[in-house]
């Protein structure tokens, strides 16, 4: 059992390596991996309301408006008293971010800073296994089989809204929203900021990091569990 509770975000833009660090967050240091985008598909595929909804706007590529996401995910916060965990795509504005705040304190966010060519040359290659959102690059991580998820073996499917030309336009909503919930965590002081084009040149960093804010791993809670 960990002596402290932790609790964590990670924020980026698209492609910046949040979901591939959070897993590698998960498995060093036994937080809960946390996903919003993990949560809305568990809304979807279950048909709730708030899932009906949520589709509406992820098929039309856009946001999920803030009432919609605070009112599935926090209450899924509240129930988890007892855990640590890394959230990852959760809060992305600064309305987000202040009803998070009002439920838990954060202990720390760590914010990716990935230079567009870089985003771009891995979204377009990033394929996705669409029932779990498993992630995978032709060269970074490739499938076991091409085309097929490790796990299920169903096929793999790409975003359109990962090609170049939707890019452009996701990473400057990305910057306008961020910027002010960068802006309070870094008022706050837990705002950690990593540089880079290179996750495995990134990673070591982050854990030297967290080793000193995490000292014990416990045995358990090892696994990436979405959220309930
Ligand atoms: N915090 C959030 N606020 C609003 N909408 C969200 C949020 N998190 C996820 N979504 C919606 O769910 C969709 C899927 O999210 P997910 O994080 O899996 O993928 P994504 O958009 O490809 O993000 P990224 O490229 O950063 O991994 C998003 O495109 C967006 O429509
Ligand atoms: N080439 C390369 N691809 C990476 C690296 N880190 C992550 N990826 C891939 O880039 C894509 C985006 O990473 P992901 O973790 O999904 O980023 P997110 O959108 O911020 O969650 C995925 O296809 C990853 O497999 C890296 O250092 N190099």
């Amino acid at each position: 059992m960990m002596a402290k509770l932790f609790r964590a975000v990670i924020m980026g833009p698209p492609g910046s390596g949040k979901g591939t660090i959070s897993e590698r967050i998960a498995q060093s240091f036994g937080l809960k991996h946390l996903s919003s985008g993990d949560f809305l598909r568990e809304n979807i595929a279950a048909d709730t309301e708030a899932g009906v909804l949520a589709k509406t706007y992820i098929e039309r590529g856009l946001m999920v408006p803030d009432h919609v996401m605070t009112r599935l995910l926090l209450p899924r916060l509240e129930e988890m008293t007892r855990h640590s965990w890394l959230m990852d795509g959760f809060p992305c504005t600064l309305t987000q971010a202040k009803a998070l705040n009002s439920t838990c304190d954060l202990d720390l966010v760590i914010s990716l800073n990935i230079p567009y060519e870089t985003l771009k040359d891995r979204l377009s290659d990033r394929w996705i296994h669409p029932g779990s959102g498993r992630v995978y690059n032709m060269g970074f991580n490739p499938p076991r089989v091409q085309g097929r998820d490790d796990l299920s073996g169903e096929p793999l499917i790409q975003h359109d809204n990962d090609q170049p030309e939707a890019l452009v336009a996701r990473l400057r909503h990305y910057k306008d929203v961020a910027k002010p919930v960068i802006d309070l965590y870094k008022s706050k002081g837990i705002l950690h900021t990593f540089s880079g084009t290179e996750t495995d040149k990134i990673w070591p960093y982050i854990n030297s990091l967290l080793s000193t804010k995490i000292p014990s791993r416990p045995e358990t809670d090892t696994q990436h569990i979405p959220l309930p």
